[in-house]
Parts: structure tokens; sequence; C-alpha cells
């Protein structure tokens, strides 16, 4: 497996591990056997309620912690006080037995609320105290980051937003990719929509002899973007990690790109004017 290196020297590797809806001991031992399958990015936050279940997790496995990425990320109910951020971020490294998170993310703009730009001066901080390593943000549109650039001068260095084959993000990934900025793809898999049926996809993935989850991911990886599938058992986390013995043509890749509808998202969430606290 290779790295992404972010513009802040941090490296991440080229495929993570989601965690939304592994919670108690059921998630802790899902966890478990994903870092067990390999993984060694994983990806939570305040708001699943489950970030003392990854910790949990990291406490009883053998992999040191210095070997594993940790994300979380901020509430938008939280952004207008930088006390109160503060003192969530420091709950939320109690609740995981951590002494830092690897990277933390603003959760969704919330632009109508609009206090974004209170909550990245508040990342700023946590960075320079050590609280968290590298500091980012999901969902956020060109014009979001370029207000945090205007006013602070410091950019995120990844952001995680929504893509899979029915909502390729292809304006926003050259965005990022401008800015230097990694895209991190949540819900690769389309939550296991009706997109993990599409004719298209079945077709491609017999030819290349794989699964259609592991299509998919293939194709995020091969758009430079880092995937966080969440998967909850030992035979489909290690299935999703088995996508370095194959290579997309260039033409599948672009048939696979052609899937993209503009009402492609699994949850109509537009961070133009979607909100969530
Ligand atoms: N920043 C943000 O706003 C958001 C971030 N996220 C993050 O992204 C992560 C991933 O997204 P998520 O929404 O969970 O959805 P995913 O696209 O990762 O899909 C997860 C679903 O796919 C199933 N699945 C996993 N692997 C396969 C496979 N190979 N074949 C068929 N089905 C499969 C899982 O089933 P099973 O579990 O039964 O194996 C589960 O139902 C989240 O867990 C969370 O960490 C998600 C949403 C928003
Ligand atoms: O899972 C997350 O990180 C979210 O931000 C949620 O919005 C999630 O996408 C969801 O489906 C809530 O209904």
């Amino acid at each position: 497996m290779t790295f992404h290196e972010l513009s802040d020297g941090q490296h991440l590797p080229e495929i993570g591990f989601g965690t939304y809806k592994l919670n108690g001991f059921a998630g802790t031992q899902s966890i478990l056997s994903a870092i067990d399958a390999g993984y060694r990015l994983f990806d939570t936050a305040f708001n699943y309620q489950n970030e003392g279940t990854v910790g949990q997790a990291i406490q009883q496995s053998h992999v040191n912690r210095d070997e594993l990425i940790i994300t979380s990320k901020l509430p938008g109910k939280y952004y207008s006080s930088y006390q109160d951020s503060i003192d969530l971020i420091q709950e939320s490294l109690y609740r995981s037995k951590l002494d830092y998170f690897d990277l933390y993310l603003l959760h969704w703009p919330n632009p109508i609320d609009d206090h974004y730009l209170e909550a990245w001066h508040t990342l700023i901080q946590a960075q320079k105290f050590g609280l968290v390593k590298s500091i980012g943000v999901c969902n956020f549109l060109p014009e979001h980051i370029e207000r945090l650039k205007k006013e602070t001068d410091i950019l995120p260095v990844v952001n995680q937003v929504e893509l899979h084959p029915y909502f390729n993000q292809q304006e926003l990934r050259e965005y990022n990719n401008t800015q230097n900025i990694l895209t991190q793809a949540w819900s690769p898999l389309g939550r296991a929509s009706a997109l993990l049926k599409d004719p298209v996809l079945v077709e491609l993935a017999k030819k290349y002899h794989k699964n259609i989850g592991q299509l998919v991911l293939k194709w995020e990886i091969s758009l430079g973007v880092l995937p966080i599938p969440k998967a909850s058992s030992y035979a489909r986390q290690k299935g999703n990690l088995d996508l370095f013995d194959f290579e997309i043509s260039s033409s599948d890749m672009q048939r696979i790109n052609d899937l993209t509808k503009p009402d492609g998202r699994i949850n109509n969430q537009d961070p133009a004017v979607y909100q969530e606290f």
C-alpha cells in the first residue's frame, strides 16, 4: 500500500475504515477485526457516539497507537463557542483514551447558521495545543474553503465528502487538488444502496474478477481519493482491502465516471443548504 502525503507532512494510507453505526460491544469487535484485517485509519465523530467504542478497540488491539490514524469531527452545535469546542475535543479524547487525534475535521459547514469560520479558528488553536495533529473539513464547498483561506490563511489538509459512482464530485475533486487538499470519500459504497446492483458495475466487476465493492473502491483510489468504507464482518473488511492486484483501464474508469448524476446523493444532503448539528 502507498500513502498520501498531506500538505502538512502527515501520511495517510490509501484506504481507511468508517465506523458510523458501529457502537458498543459489537462495534468494538468489528473495529478490532478491522485492525486485524489491516486497516490503520479509523473515522469516527462525536455525533456517532462511538469514540469510546473506537478507543476500546485501540486499547485491546496489538497494534501500537502510533501506527494508527484516528479521525474525529466537531459537531456544528459547538462551532460558535471556542471554549465549548475545546472542552468537547478534550472530552472526546478522554472517551477514546487518546492523547491526540491524528486528524480532526469540522463535520458540516452549516452555512446558514454560519459559524464555521469561528470553528476553524478553534481547530487552529487545538492544533497548536497538540490536541489534534492535522486539521480539515467535511462537506465543504469551494466557497467555504475560500473563506477559510481569506480569513485565516490556513487551508484544511483534507475535505471529506460524499463520493461514489452516482456522485463522483469531479469539480470539487479538481478544486481540492488545486489547493493541495486530499479528498476523502464518505459512503464510498453508496451505503450499500441500489448502486451496488448497477448493471455497468455488475458487468465490470465480472470482467475484473472482483466484487462490486472492490471495483468501486479501486475506482476511488485510482481517482486519487481516500475511501473510508464501513463493513461489519471480517470477511467484508478483508475483501474491501483486496484491491491491489488489478488496475481499471482508463476507458472503464470513464464508464464508471459516467454513472454520476446530479441527484445522485444518497440522502440529498447538499452542503449549500443542508445543516447538521
Ligand atoms: N463526514 C461525513 O459527513 C460523513 C462521514 N461518513 C463516514 O464514512 C464512512 C463510510 O460511509 P457509510 O455511510 O458507512 O457507507 P459505506 O458506503 O461505507 O457503506 C456501508 C454499507 O455497505 C455495506 N458493505 C460494506 N462492504 C460491502 C461490500 N463489499 N459489498 C456489499 N456491501 C458492503 C455495509 O454492510 P455491513 O456493515 O453489514 O457489512 C454497510 O451497510 C462512515 O462509516 C463514516 O465514518 C459517513 C457519512 C457522512
Ligand atoms: O454520518 C455522518 O457523518 C453524517 O454526517 C450523517 O449526516 C449521515 O450522513 C446520515 O446519514 C445522517 O442521517
